[in-house]
């Protein structure tokens, strides 16, 4: 099976010693055991190693069928969730949908507008959405798998509000999918109280894993991406980093090598792209290294920036300032759309060398430019580049950087599949809130605010 992604570390290779490149061998050896053996720990949530080839076959179909549905019958998707239960469904139609899906015209785009909601707790986005969504045909898929994160569940609350006030309860019914635990939560004893179609979010696959599950597949179908592509993307993926050796696998270098410059001081690891559609896979990125490493004291800080746009705010930081970095960057080799540069007439804008290029000459000179240059300001650059932006490459990202998110995890001797520290301001905001049971909490956390 060919390589879709091609991992080039070559620029990061001055900042690492070939013994300490040697003595990660084994450690990389042991945390591929422990993942395919289940040993370590979070073992519980391994399920999303071999979903791409052990997904549930009916409630893929199902998947297919409902999204067809929603298609013929809705304007707009309105996706409720936060973390894991949004973000890879919002990074994967960034990077694979047109710019500006949401404002094509309808002889440019068949399918429904799709926003997302319950993914903060703004009141100005709540009711300019609502504003956005009057006089459509709106379908809802609120997604959550522990079926009781608050920001979801309010959004949820008002949005069945207002669907059931324009078309009544039973017609709003038949417009809400719920994507949640199979037995446990809220939200899944309201869906069978009610009646409304559902998805199961595997036990096993936490959040930030659960992307290729229906959390993602659904939103992504609808908006008329091949879903059999990306995860067919995913499955390769699979066989691809599966061999223990770092020598031979890309997706364990990665995570030896951004091990390797932990532990020299590089505390930040900013993911960079070059072409806007990546935006949203950054954050799905953040999410996944974040809640997964930054535990007991340790973990690199994942950011990310923009390039070029970020070249003119963070450039500078990042060319002279603490060295605390290093850059992963996510490169397509081919853009899905080139545009040529032709200066006419006089040159009184200074760009004739720039006739015959295209945009893309430009932008992967920027990037070659850009990459020495912070080399040299001391700022190792990893290289993961894909061929195209497609779902079946897309499906293989995904895979590759959960798998090497697992490794990593591992190598840092943490548990990367829980997130204990998520909790802490839950707490405290519930107790603020008043919720029964937390009036001690409420009255300490109010004393503490006034100053006292
Ligand atoms: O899907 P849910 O249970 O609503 O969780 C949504 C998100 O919120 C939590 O607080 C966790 O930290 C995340 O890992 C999770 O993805």
């Amino acid at each position: 099976m060919s390589q879709a992604i091609r991992f080039d570390y070559s620029h990061a290779r001055a900042f690492v010693q070939s013994d300490e490149w040697e003595k990660l061998a084994k450690p990389i050896f042991q945390a591929h055991e422990m993942l395919h053996k289940r040993t370590g720990p979070g073992s519980n949530y391994l399920g999303w190693i071999d979903w791409p080839v052990q997904y549930d076959r009916a409630e893929y179909t199902r998947i297919k069928r409902i999204a067809a549905r929603i298609q013929a019958d809705s304007d707009v998707l309105l996706i409720i969730g936060i973390g894991g239960s949004c973000l890879g469904a919002k990074a994967a139609l960034d990077f694979l949908n047109h710019s500006f899906y949401n404002l094509l015209p309808a002889s440019k785009r068949s399918t429904p507008e799709i926003h997302f909601v319950g993914n903060n707790i703004s009141p100005v986005y709540l009711a300019h959405l609502m504003e956005v969504l009057e006089g459509k045909r709106v379908s809802i898929n609120v997604i959550s798998k522990s079926g009781t994160t608050l920001e979801p569940a309010i959004a949820f609350r008002l949005f069945r509000d207002w669907l059931e006030k324009r078309l009544g309860r039973e017609e709003a019914r038949k417009r809400i999918y719920v994507t949640t635990d199979k037995a446990r939560g809220a939200l899944r004893k309201l869906a069978e109280c009610e009646g409304y179609e559902t998805f199961v979010i595997p036990e096993d696959i936490g959040g930030r894993f659960s992307v290729l599950t229906p959390v993602g597949l659904l939103p992504i179908a609808v908006s008329g991406v091949d879903i059999d592509a990306l995860l067919q993307g995913a499955a390769d993926a699979r066989m691809n980093y599966l061999v223990p050796d770092i020598e031979e696998n890309p997706c364990y270098q990665y995570a030896g090598i951004r091990n390797i410059l932990y532990g020299k001081g590089k505390q930040v690891e900013v993911v960079v792209n070059y072409e806007p559609r990546f935006r949203s896979f950054a954050e799905w990125w953040k999410q996944l290294f974040g809640e997964s490493e930054g535990k007991d004291g340790k973990g690199l800080f994942p950011a990310s920036a923009e390039f070029s746009a970020d070249l003119h705010s963070l450039g500078q930081y990042i060319q002279d300032g603490v060295r605390l970095l290093f850059e992963t960057v996510i490169s397509v080799k081919r853009p899905a759309i080139d545009v040529r540069i032709q200066p006419e007439g006089e040159e009184v804008d200074g760009l004739h060398f720039l006739s015959g290029k295209t945009m893309n000459d430009v932008n992967q000179k920027a990037f070659a430019g850009t990459m020495l240059a912070h080399v040299d300001g001391g700022v190792p650059n990893l290289v993961v580049e894909i061929p195209e932006a497609t779902a079946y490459y897309l499906g293989g990202l995904f895979y590759f950087f959960q798998k090497a998110c697992g490794i990593s995890g591992y190598l840092l001797g943490i548990n990367p599949f829980d997130q204990p520290g998520v909790e802490a301001y839950k707490a405290n905001m519930l107790a603020l809130l008043g919720k029964p049971g937390y009036e001690l909490q409420k009255a300490e956390l109010e004393v503490r605010l006034r100053g006292k």
